[in-house]
Order: C-alpha cells, then sequence, then structure tokens
C-alpha cells in the first residue's frame, strides 16, 4: 500500500507547505503543515478558545463517530521560533493521501501561542520525526508516519517540496521521475528525534566542493537554510550588496542582485541549491530589498537544512533502511 499527497506553498516566500488532511469519521479536512522536524500530529479543534481559534479550520472529536479521548494524556510544545501549543489527546483514523492509519493519536489544542493564532492557512502540525521526539505525556504516542510504516509497501516517504509550485509528500514509494540526479543515500540519525545527517562539504557558486563536513537535520518544517557563520560569510563574500539587518535578524541584500548557487555533498552526490533559491523575499511588500534563504545557525546550536535546500532535491526519508536519500531535482 501507499499514499500520495500534494503539498502547496503557503504564501509567496515559500513559508511553509499546506497538505490536506483527513481525520475523523465523516472526513474532517484540515490544512496541516509537515514537519520532519518535530514528532506530534496536533490540530486546531473545538477546544480551542475561540478567539485564538477564528479563521482556522478545526477538528471537533464530538462529530467524530471514530474519535475516542485518550483519557489522562496531555501534551505541550515549542517550536525553534519559539511558537508553542499544549493541549489533550484522541485516537481517530487519520488519512493522508488515500492512505489511513486507523488509531491516530490526534492531539487537540486548548492552548496555541500567536504565531498559531495569526497563521490561520494551517490549522496545525503533522510531526514525521522519529517517535522519540513525542510530546505526549504519560505514555508518548507513535507518529502517523510510524503507524503506517509497516503496512505501506516500503518503511519510507518522500519529500517533493518545489519553488510557487505544487509538490508532493509521497509513503511507501519512491517516484525517481520527480529526480533528475542520483539519490545518494546517508545513514540518519533518529535519537533526537530530527531526521540527521552528515553533509560532506559545501561550494559557492559551482566550484569543487571542499571537505568540510556539515552536521544537520532535513527539516520540513524549517523555512530557512539555516549554516554556520563561516559558511555564511563564505557564501556572502559574494554577494557585493548583502549586509546583516538587525531589525530582520538576518542578512539581506539588493534583489537586484544575481545570487550565486550554494552545493553541498550527501551520499556521494552533490546536490546545488540554484541563487534563485536563495532569494527568499523582499523584507516587505515592494522593497528592493530581500532577504537571504541560507542564514547562521550560531544561535541554534543546530544545522537545519530547511525547505529552501529540500527544495532542490527529492528527499528520500527511509525509517526501514535508517538512511536519507537526496537527489538533484
Ligand atoms: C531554530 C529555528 C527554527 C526551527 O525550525 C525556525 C523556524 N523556521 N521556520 C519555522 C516554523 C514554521 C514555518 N514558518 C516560517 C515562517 C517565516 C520565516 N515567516 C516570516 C512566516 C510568516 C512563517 C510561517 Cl507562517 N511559517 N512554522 C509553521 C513553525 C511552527 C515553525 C517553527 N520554527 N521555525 C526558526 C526561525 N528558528 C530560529
Amino acid at each position: 500500500q501507499t499514499g500520495s499527497a500534494n503539498t502547496n506553498p503557503s504564501d509567496s516566500a515559500d513559508d511553509e507547505y499546506i497538505t490536506s488532511v483527513s481525520i475523523g469519521t465523516p472526513a474532517q479536512v484540515l490544512p496541516l503543515d509537515f514537519d520532519t522536524g518535530s514528532s506530534d500530529l496536533w490540530v486546531f479543534s473545538s477546544e480551542t478558545p475561540k478567539s485564538s481559534a477564528s479563521g482556522h479550520t478545526l477538528y471537533s472529536p464530538s462529530k467524530s463517530s471514530t474519535a475516542k479521548k485518550l483519557s489522562g494524556s496531555t501534551w505541550s510544545i515549542e517550536y525553534g521560533d519559539k511558537s508553542s501549543s499544549s493541549g489533550d489527546v484522541y485516537t481517530d483514523v487519520v488519512t493522508i493521501g488515500g492512505f489511513s492509519v486507523k488509531t491516530q493519536a490526534v492531539e487537540s489544542a486548548t492552548k496555541v501561542s500567536t504565531q498559531f493564532v495569526q497563521d490561520t492557512v494551517i490549522s496545525g502540525l503533522v510531526g514525521l520525526g522519529f517517535d522519540v521526539g513525542n510530546q505526549v505525556s504519560p505514555r508518548p504516542q507513535k507518529t502517523w508516519f510510524s503507524n503506517a510504516a509497516n503496512s505501506l509497501a516500503e518503511p519510507l516517504f518522500t519529500a517533493d517540496l518545489r519553488h510557487q509550485e505544487t509538490g508532493s509528500y509521497n509513503f511507501g514509494f519512491i517516484d525517481t521521475s520527480l529526480a533528475k540526479g542520483t539519490i545518494g543515500y546517508t545513514p540518519a540519525d533518529g535519537s533526537e528525534g530530527y531526521w540527521g545527517f552528515t553533509a560532506t562539504g559545501y561550494s559557492v557558486g559551482g566550484a569543487k566542493l571542499n571537505r568540510n563536513s556539515i552536521t544537520g537535520i532535513a527539516d520540513t518544517g524549517t523555512t530557512l537554510l539555516l549554516l554556520p557563520d563561516n559558511i555564511v560569510d563564505a557564501y556572502y563574500n559574494n554577494v557585493e550588496s548583502a549586509q546583516y539587518d538587525d531589525s530582520q535578524e538576518g542578512v539581506v541584500f539588493d534583489c537586484s542582485e544575481d545570487l550565486p548557487s550554494f552545493s553541498f555533498g550527501v551520499g556521494g552526490q552533490t546536490i546545488t541549491i540554484s541563487g534563485d533559491l536563495l532569494n527568499l523575499t523582499p523584507i516587505e511588500e515592494g522593497s528592493s530589498t530581500c532577504f537571504g534563504g541560507l542564514q547562521s545557525s550560531a544561535d541554534i546550536g543546530i544545522n537545519i537544512f530547511g525547505d529552501v535546500a529540500l527544495k532542490a532535491a527529492l528527499v528520500v526519508f527511509d525509517l526501514g533502511n535508517e538512511r536519507l536519500g537526496w537527489a538533484q531535482k
């Protein structure tokens, strides 16, 4: 068995990607953000304060004949941008791309931070990280993919995120036609809950890869490519108008500049992110100053290959073999 779901950028900056998910009986369809950097499936619901829930599509467990309260269970989560949510837990049938998990923990939000209140294009997240990262207590719950894995044709899923285009999450199979290059595989470290891996080197503007390895995570829930300062500086030294903007908390440059590409080695392959993909967006509507898709990870303590990097590749999240595959698109 397999599943295949389309995913779409939420806005002109590809800030996040939205995928439709069906929950309950009869199906309640919610727009959710698939996040390989976390391991909880949580939703805005009939239990979310009305003032916070307005503008969001809600899950109502009371309207689902298959919903069951997981009594005594609660959850609370904080994300890298300091956004947060918390609540209680139901189990219900959850269908993604035509594949159903009958008894999935659906974490219902009784509290959400302002970033989520304001982000009305999504009604929650689907964590596609490792189960060890799940935040339900007293008994942590499995992710949708973990519950699905043994019934899928292969225990893997792929992410094909695209710039201002419809992409896909495929479950249980690899559609190699989505990629131009060969898939290079490298071991994945799931011990922290993330999809951790090591890139074997990098280069700017199509130069030969150096041998400076970069350990980080493949994170569909993070917008940017967040790497160490030495790499960020090496890149923006090639961008004449680049400067750090305190108010934007990142490197900005003239939108008219042609940006160099950025490449990294992984699994014996080279993934090249075109300059266009590294120019994320004007800092505000109509501005001629643009915000970089590559920014520093110095304050975070972990390197994050977010959507800016993932958009250049077809990425295979292979749970069965505890490995990540990357192919140039
Ligand atoms: C350590 C870390 C991150 C790790 O993940 C991270 C980050 N980066 N994108 C996102 C997140 C997103 C994606 N996301 C990013 C957005 C940006 C940059 N902007 C301007 C808007 C309007 C966004 C929206 Cl709506 N959505 N979402 C939905 C959530 C819950 C995120 C949590 N953190 N996050 C940041 C900013 N930092 C410092």
